[in-house]
């Protein structure tokens, strides 16, 4: 996932919009970008990096202007390379930029018919860059010279529904004429939009996360459809409209598991609260298989496994302890790229309070084991500080299929479940016992908060596929991509940006 951010405003947005990337930088860590529109003109300035290595005071003094919008980056497509940071821009028609969250699955196709068809030539291996240029193509055809009226817009977006498979959630700008936000219709990826009301007129946020508009002092409004445009003209008059034949809603259920901040709302539902019963959900399951009196005590691995382990401690009537304390300074592991760095991560992140463990039987909470690079190591440190014995729990199903929605998990081989049974996932991570989630109870999680939510895409679970265009040839190719890039390779290169930032303190 990325943190994807719009603002029209009265006053420069530079500001807000640094303020709202810092609150969704737990979506993407790899890179950053703001781009404003002032006087018809943009101004942009992305690197690699986090949000606050990214913008230094002279890039945030250019960039001028009341609306824009933001990007932090976490890459599915292409590679991390500076160039496939976002915003993109192109220059026709009327000069646009836009930032997208997702992954687009018929990304090849589209560039040759970019190619081929519509003669525009894509300069990175980013699907986004794609996904700007068949909207650009798609304005151009909708708009009648320098006109572009509202109709248009939303005309231009019907297009790109019918032309773009997969993921996506997006802000754009249109030069001259205003802020586009749509989502794809199967409502995949969330965004959202806030109000702010003040003496000059209302003022406009979209983002990926309710925490940003809450944050910044926007009112919630609501999440935008699966399918919706919104589109605020220069006039700041807001203007939505359904632009999808067969809109439905399928939240990507990992936003709830690992991905989004438990302050947020996605889609009616609180993602704190489906966290607490998954954690009540998985405490029914514990207690089938092992006796309470058999634990002693209850700890999470923080942080996102937090409010799960506390509601699981409570049904089970078991103390909760913190034995491990994070290292504030440390991004989160699992978003970051290349294995060698993240397993090197989990030690410097996580360390344990021996007194915590001593002599006792742990059950050590996580919200997922993906790659099993966290559970490998957390147990081993359980150990290692003298727990008796290791009960592992996984708040969400064994992760065994690539997803291919905008979360970085193309290979079936880097996950630890695949084609291993529980019994052999637990060997593998060492621990005594592992109790894993069952998917349906994790649905349930979700729409006892929420209960107008009723289907979901959990690809990475069950391996179904809700855009009906992912085979398993499809999967294969992925795969072969990435385990014979063409350029380089996606994690190598990124590793490489993030150790530069971040100089490696012990050898592996
Ligand atoms: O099996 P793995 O491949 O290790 O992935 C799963 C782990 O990664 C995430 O933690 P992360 O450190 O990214 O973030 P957090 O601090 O929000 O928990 C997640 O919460 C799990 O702990
Ligand atoms: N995680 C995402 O949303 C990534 C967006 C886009 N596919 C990229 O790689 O830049
Ligand atoms: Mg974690």
């Amino acid at each position: 996932m990325c943190g994807i951010v719009g603002v029209v405003s009265h006053t420069p947005v530079n500001q807000l919009l640094y303020d709202a990337l810092l609150l969704l930088q737990h979506r993407g860590q790899d890179a950053a970008g703001i781009a404003t529109n002032h006087s018809s003109m943009f101004s942009m300035y992305k690197a690699n990096g986090l949000v606050r290595d990214v913008f230094r005071t002279r890039n945030m003094r250019s960039l001028a202007g009341n609306s824009g919008i933001g990007h932090c980056r976490y890459p599915t497509a292409g590679s991390s390379s500076e160039e496939e940071a976002q915003p993109f821009y192109v220059n026709a028609p009327f000069g646009i930029t836009l930032a997208h969250n997702g992954n687009l699955t018929n990304q090849a196709e589209l560039k040759d018919e970019m190619f081929r068809k519509d003669r525009r030539h894509i300069n990175t291996d980013s699907d986004s860059e794609v996904l700007l240029n068949v909207l650009a193509h798609e304005l151009q055809e909708a708009s009648t010279g320098f006109t572009l009226d509202v109709d248009a817009v939303f005309k231009a977006v019907a297009m790109v529904h019918r032309r773009a498979r997969g993921a996506y959630a997006v802000v754009a700008q249109i030069s001259g004429h205003g802020l586009l936000a749509f989502r794809d219709p199967f409502g995949i990826r969330p965004l959202c939009i806030g109000v702010n009301e003040t003496e000059d007129g209302p003022e406009y946020l979209v983002a990926s996360e309710s925490v940003a508009l809450e944050g910044l002092g926007f009112r919630f409004m609501r999440d935008i459809a699966p399918g919706e445009a919104v589109f605020i003209d220069n006039d700041r008059q807001l203007h939505a409209r359904q632009c999808a034949d067969n809109p439905s809603l399928n939240p990507c259920v990992f936003e709830y598991v690992y991905l989004a901040r438990p302050d947020s709302v996605i889609d009616g539902a609180s993602v704190y609260a489906t966290r607490l019963r998954m954690g009540e959900y998985l405490a029914e399951k514990i207690r089938k298989e092992i006796p309470a009196e058999e634990i002693d005590v209850v700890m999470p691995i923080p942080d996102s496994s937090r409010p799960a382990a506390i509601q699981l401690a409570l049904k089970l009537g078991v103390e909760y302890r913190e034995g491990f304390i994070k290292n504030r300074y440390i991004g989160r592991t699992f978003i970051m790229p290349g294995q060698g760095q993240r397993r090197k991560s989990v030690r410097q992140k996580l360390n344990a309070i021996p007194s915590e463990f001593k002599g006792k039987n742990v059950l050590l909470v996580d919200d997922s084991i993906v790659r099993g690079t966290t559970s490998r190591e957390i147990v081993q440190m359980a150990r290692e500080a003298g727990a008796r014995k290791v009960i592992f729990a996984s708040a969400a199903p064994p992760v065994i299929f690539p997803n291919v929605y905008g979360i970085d998990m193309p290979t079936r081989d880097e996950l630890i479940a695949y084609g291993r049974t529980v019994e052999e996932v637990c060997k593998e991570i060492t621990a005594d016992h592992l109790v894993y989630q069952d998917l349906d109870a994790l649905k349930r999680s979700i729409s006892d908060v929420n209960p107008a939510l009723t289907s979901f895409e959990a690809s990475c679970f069950d391996g179904v596929y809700i855009t009906g265009d992912v085979t398993p040839e499809y999967l294969d190719n992925v795969e072969q991509a990435r385990h014979n890039p063409k350029s380089k390779p996606v994690v190598e290169d990124a590793a490489r940006n993030q150790l530069a930032l971040n100089p490696p303190v012990a050898a592996e």
